[in-house]
């Protein structure tokens, strides 16, 4: 009797806290927060005690958002962890909060693994809105602007052109399948080396003469561990603060990290550093810039290095992604690529390669770009901005510190806007001549393209030349090639790569030039 009497109350001590959760959670409902008017915060899902909604969330965390906004609107809240989440999933309600709003909506969360210690809080991505953000994003914006990219697109012509000789090379004139991925086995990362080399020259006023460059390893290798690892959504140990104390895997990746961005670009910094106090003519670049204006502007060694860090993470792998998706794509499509070639032998002939100047004259080829980047966001979650003040809207309350996500695959795939939106279909962009910085101005944002670049004072600053880089190498695959699958193995693009910025699984393809007249120009292109 009194044997059992004890195992009793061993089992009801093991079990207390589990039962102090459960009452906390019927007692306590997270979302039932409200402000002292009474605005209630939007509805969400309820998720589970101390963890909130993190285990439903999987291996695409944007599918399960897209599930609930189907359940729950188009702003609803959910909680991982301590934090509050609002995911926004219309167009007119990101337009709302993040665009018009810009003031209260431009903040980021410290993320303990991005913001603290990959980023160590310096540069512009990370950084929360203040004086140190607006300082970065405007020495960035010296290298980002109009003028700058003009004054540089003859680097970006070049390395598209360069890529096109790099994959007729790599497949032995069309004779054997190529991967042009980033990272990974067999693949030869053509598509990654050259949106590294733009941003070597725009950054550090150098590049990489091939792929076996060691500096093309280690630099796809940082963006692809940064993409790995700071996810928006994936890591509890932002959420959950005492799991910060432990000598969790993903904080040791994460140092690691930090210390091989601050070796690798702030080494490449000294180097400019070195050569500008030798007295070489050092070519102009963001790196020499920072150079000239750092007493007056106040940076350190890690300033600089974190920013630079910032260009050779936020312009390699992004555009490099979006090329690898449309690689990947456009070989099921025949008859699309079909169409694009009866457009660019009008327009262009065959005698030379597209260049910028043609894209207004090339409606098809332009839309199958908006197309890809519609279908194939590769940050479906964006980077979230957080909320700086307490804001009613439509009499739903988000406090202070709320973290706010564009949900963009919810809306890219509103059927409203886009009819079989699951199709990849570029017709459908067929009367839309802007480009996506343009469109991310429209007074009416449901006629936005797209939301790849995000929104509101915190939008993608390397819009222009990303839209330059990406028109310039896919306008001139199309151009030389006929992509094609290789026998027997079809791509599936459902399942994908990253936890932040996203790629698809190795693949291979055939390509073929089209014509002579094509295999001329490839062969004079040096590499
Ligand atoms: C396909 C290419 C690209 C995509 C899809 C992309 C996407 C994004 C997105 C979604 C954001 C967050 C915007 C927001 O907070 O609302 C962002 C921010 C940023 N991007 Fe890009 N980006 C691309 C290319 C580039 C390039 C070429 C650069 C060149 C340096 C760049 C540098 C940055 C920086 C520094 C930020 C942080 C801005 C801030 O927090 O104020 N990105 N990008």
């Amino acid at each position: 009797m009194h044997l059992v009497f004890n195992s009793i109350i061993i089992s009801l001590i093991s079990l207390l806290p589990a039962i102090i959760c459960y009452l906390l959670y019927i007692s306590i409902d997270p979302l039932s927060l409200q402000d002292e008017h009474g605005n209630k915060i939007s509805s969400g899902p309820r998720g589970i005690p101390i963890l909130g909604s993190f285990p439903f969330l999987t291996k695409y965390p944007e599918l399960t958002l897209n599930r609930w906004a189907k359940s729950f609107g188009s702003l609803y809240s959910i909680y991982l962890g301590n934090q509050l989440f609002m995911i926004i999933s219309d167009p007119v309600v990101a337009k709302d909060l993040i665009v018009n709003n810009g003031s209260t909506f431009s903040g980021r969360k410290e993320m303990f693994i991005k913001s603290q210690i990959v980023f160590a809080g310096r540069g512009i991505t990370a950084t929360p809105y203040n004086d140190t953000w607006r300082k970065h994003r405007r020495i960035a914006f010296k290298w980002l602007n109009q003028n700058a990219v003009d004054s540089y697109t003859d680097v970006l012509d070049r390395e598209a052109s360069v890529l096109l000789k790099s994959l007729w090379d790599e497949s032995k004139k069309g004779r054997l399948p190529i991967n042009p991925q980033v990272l990974g086995l067999s693949c030869s990362p053509h598509a990654g080396r050259c949106s590294l080399n733009n941003m070597l020259t725009i950054t550090f006023g150098t590049r990489t003469d091939s792929i076996h460059d060691s500096l093309v390893q280690t630099a796809l290798r940082l963006s692809r561990a940064f993409m790995n690892c700071t996810g928006p959504m994936s890591n509890l140990v932002d959420f959950i603060p005492l799991l910060q104390r432990l000598p969790l895997p993903i904080i040791h990746r994460a140092k690691n990290l930090h210390n091989d961005l601050v070796e690798t670009y702030g080494g490449l910094i000294k180097m400019v550093e070195g050569d500008m106090a030798s007295g070489i003519d050092v070519k102009d670049c963001l790196a020499k810039t920072m150079l000239e204006i750092r007493d007056e502007e106040q940076l350190d060694h890690l300033d600089m290095a974190i920013l630079a860090s910032a260009f050779m993470i936020g312009g390699v792998e992004t555009t490099a992604a979006v090329m690898q998706w449309f690689s990947a794509l456009i070989p099921a499509y025949p008859d699309i690529q079909q169409k694009s070639h009866e457009e660019l032998d009008r327009v262009v002939g065959r005698d030379r390669l597209p260049t910028i100047e043609d894209e207004p004259n090339l409606p098809y080829c332009h839309a199958i770009v908006k197309e890809v980047e519609r279908c194939y966001n590769p940050f479906w979650l964006g980077t979230p901005h957080t909320v700086t003040s307490n804001f009613v809207y439509q009499g739903k309350f988000i406090p202070k510190d709320t973290v706010m996500v564009l949900n963009t695959w919810t809306m890219h795939h509103d059927e409203n806007r886009f009819k079989n939106p699951e199709i990849f279909d570029p017709e459908r962009y067929l009367n839309d001549s802007l480009t996506s910085s343009q469109s991310s101005n429209l007074s009416d944002p449901s006629q936005r393209d797209h939301w790849m670049f995000g929104a509101g004072r915190r939008i993608c600053p390397g819009i222009l030349v990303a839209e330059r880089e990406i028109w310039l190498t896919i306008s001139r695959m199309l151009w030389a090639f006929q992509m094609s699958e290789v026998p027997g193995q079809k791509i599936d693009l459902k399942e994908y790569d990253g936890k932040s910025g996203r790629s698809p699984l190795p693949f291979q393809i055939m390509i073929q030039a089209r014509g002579e007249s094509v295999v001329k120009i490839l062969e004079g292109i040096e590499g």
